[in-house]
């Protein structure tokens, strides 16, 4: 992950842009204040005159949509909002068909755009249904939450649970925009901040130890709002447009933005997709665990380990399965979860490995009994 962006970021008065590059499918990340606002214009510049289905979910609607409509129509575009119902719950296959069968009835068409105002949930599920409406259909990210902002609203990963695990039906699916307006996180509550936190910092375990080392000096500044915020949002981006233009379908390195996830993904589908664990809460004790995890094979330094695991307590994030409230299925449930990684190849397991902070790898063909003895020794560890 050490090669740059198809473009560093650029900053222009109070905004930050980024491309991900992609050949023809090339798109820009704009990063600051007040891009809500600025929606209509800028998302006129590219498909003038165009009908616009807005996904949103009821908590952004109430706090951003009337912000989001009067600019699209300010610019001659004619929005449908699309409301779904908040939380992980919403990816699933009955809000999946109510959003396409609504979009349908909006006429959308080949040549309009899905408009994804949220965050992951809705980012993934409204890109899914881009994806899939008409064979597919041009979509805009305007996330709304951390972690879209730094993570799920680039990259084109789309898609929705099922039964069987987490994000287990989707499909790669670019937006042509990505407007991340840093203002709308004032809105959002402390315990989804800290959430998509977690991907922030996951950044830094992967490939970038200064980043790392930042974030241990200067969280405080990033909870607080102050320019180190932008600075993060960037710096995660930044990260993600790299790898995503050099391994767009993960056949490669992109599989390092997993980290965390073989166990976080267990647990998250272990709990339901409830409240109990939000995705970024599931990816710190996944990430505190790949850690451990390395620790125990000898692959990393105990202390390394524990600087994770010490990060993360200090921001208010969970680290271990004992911070779940109620009760989840047992070591077999949780291999079994597992064993529908995506990353999974004939049977045999990949996780995300640490030689030390910054230094992670894919690690393929994992022992399932080394990791069904961890899991066992983590499930009574507090
Ligand atoms: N596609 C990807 O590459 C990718 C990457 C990371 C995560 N994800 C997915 O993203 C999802 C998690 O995303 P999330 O953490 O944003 O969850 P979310 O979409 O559920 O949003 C978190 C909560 O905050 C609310 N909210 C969002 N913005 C707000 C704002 N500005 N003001 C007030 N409330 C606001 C939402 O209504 C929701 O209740 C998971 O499903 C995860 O799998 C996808
Ligand atoms: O973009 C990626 O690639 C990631 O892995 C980012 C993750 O943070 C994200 O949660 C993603 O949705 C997980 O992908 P999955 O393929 O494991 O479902
Ligand atoms: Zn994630």
């Amino acid at each position: 992950m050490n090669t740059p962006a198809a473009s560093e970021p650029r900053a222009a008065a109070d905004r930050t842009q980024l491309c991900v590059g992609l050949g023809e499918r090339s798109y820009d990340i704009v990063i600051g204040p007040g891009l809500l606002a600025e929606a209509g214009a800028r998302i006129a510049a590219l498909r003038p005159g165009a009908r616009v289905g807005i996904v949103t979910d009821h908590n952004v609607a109430d706090r951003h949509l009337g912000t989001v409509e009067t600019a699209l129509r300010a610019a001659g575009l004619s929005p449908t909002p699309v409301l779904v119902a908040p939380g992980e719950k919403s990816k699933c296959f009955a809000v999946f068909e109510e959003v396409v069968d609504a979009l349908l009835a909006a006429r959308i068409e080949r040549g309009d755009l899905v408009l994804a105002l949220g965050g992951g949930v809705v980012g993934d599920l409204a890109g899914f249904a881009a994806a899939a409406l008409r064979r597919g259909v041009d979509f805009v990210q305007a996330p709304t939450s951390l972690l879209a902002q730094v993570d799920s609203s680039v990259g084109g990963k789309t898609g929705i649970n099922s039964r069987h695990g987490k994000n287990l039906v989707g499909a790669f699916h670019q937006p042509i925009l990505v407007l991340a307006d840093t203002g709308a996180l004032d809105t959002l509550p402390l315990r989804e901040f800290r959430s998509g936190y977690a991907e922030v910092a996951k950044y830094g375990l992967i490939d970038n130890a200064p980043f790392f080392a930042w974030l241990e000096r200067k969280w405080q500044a990033v909870f607080g709002g102050g320019p180190e915020r932008i600075e993060a949002i960037a710096t995660s981006c930044a990260s993600k447009a790299a790898v995503v233009s050099r391994d767009e379908k993960e056949t490669g390195d992109r599989a390092l933005l997993n980290l965390g996830h073989t166990f976080g993904h267990a647990l998250e589908a272990g709990a339901g997709f409830s409240q109990r664990l939000l995705h970024g809460e599931a990816v710190a004790i996944g990430m505190a665990q790949a850690f451990r995890f390395s620790a125990a094979q000898g692959l990393c330094a105990e202390g390394d380990a524990a600087r994770v695991e010490a990060h993360l307590r200090s921001v208010g994030l969970p680290t271990r399965i004992a911070d779940i409230p109620g009760t989840l299925p047992d070591t077999d449930g949780l291999m079994a979860l597992i064993g529908q990684d995506k990353k999974v190849s004939r049977g045999a397991l990949t996780f995300i490995l640490a030689r030390g902070i910054g230094q992670s790898y894919i690690a393929r063909d994992v022992d399932p009994s080394q990791v069904r003895a961890f899991l066992e020794v983590e499930r009574q560890s507090r």
